[in-house]
């Protein structure tokens, strides 16, 4: 059943103050209850670190707000569009996953222009590759790269699609200190453009620097973290 109050608030064609407002939205995967009933508002523009333990359910969140799952009750917007409506909401999010979710068979290059067809947008692959430094790796198949180079692809191409609503799953995962510190500087750059970040880790001292407002999610409910002034 839709809720009115979510329904009227944000139409598409309307001012955009939230990237994502989620209303009472639960999720069950198989006999697992994931998510609980969870409310959410993040506004256009902002940065959220979502932490959890391994397994509280991160990764379904994000994948939900990209339309990859279906709330099994409640509803969602992202940027006003109903979750349901997948091919608005996918216009609009981008998804890094954990594994980086790349085509292993396409090169490097291949992999970020194929993407930018996907979107139509038009952008500078060569360049993108450069910036992670992954110019050698433009003609190899994604097949033959290591995680961390795969990490770092799949960095260049958010950065490239540059989606306004950019979610990332573990950016910081496989990656070296080089590649850390390029994963803040692009990340970085993103918010500095107006992309709304929500970012799943489990280093809330790295990701609070580009996505400083923090939420806990545990036993399918989440809580804002107050870190304290540390
Ligand atoms: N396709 C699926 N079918 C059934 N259960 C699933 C499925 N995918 C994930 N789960 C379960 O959902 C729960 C949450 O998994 P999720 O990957 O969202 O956690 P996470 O917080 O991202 O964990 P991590 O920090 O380890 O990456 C886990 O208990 C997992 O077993």
């Amino acid at each position: 059943m839709s809720n009115p109050a979510l329904s009227t608030i944000h139409d598409p064609r309307s001012a955009l103050p939230h990237a994502v407002q989620l209303r009472g939205v639960w999720l069950r995967l198989g006999r697992e209850v994931i998510l609980r009933g969870l409310d959410l508002d993040i506004p256009a523009g902002s940065g959220v670190t979502l932490l959890g333990e391994n397994g509280a359910g991160k990764t379904t969140l994000l994948r939900l707000i990209s339309s990859g799952l279906k709330p099994t009750r409640g509803e969602g917007r992202v940027l006003g569009f109903d979750l349901r409506d997948g091919r608005a909401v996918r216009d609009c999010v981008h998804l890094m996953p954990v594994d980086a979710g790349l085509y292993p068979d396409l090169t490097g290059e291949e992999n970020l222009n194929f993407a930018l067809q996907m979107h139509s947008l038009k952008g500078d692959a060569a360049s993108a590759l450069r910036r992670v430094g992954l110019e050698r790796a433009a003609a190899r198949r994604v097949r033959f790269l290591s995680a961390g180079m795969r990490k770092r692809l799949a960095l260049a191409r958010a950065h490239l699609l540059a989606r306004p609503i950019t979610l990332v799953d573990e950016p910081f995962a496989n990656l070296d200190d080089a590649g850390r510190q390029l994963t803040l500087d692009l990340l970085g750059e993103l918010s500095g453009r107006g992309v709304t970040l929500l970012i799943a880790a489990h280093e809330p001292q790295l990701a609070r620097q580009v996505a400083p407002r923090a939420l806990r999610l545990a036993s399918g409910v989440l809580s804002e973290v107050d870190y304290g002034g540390q």
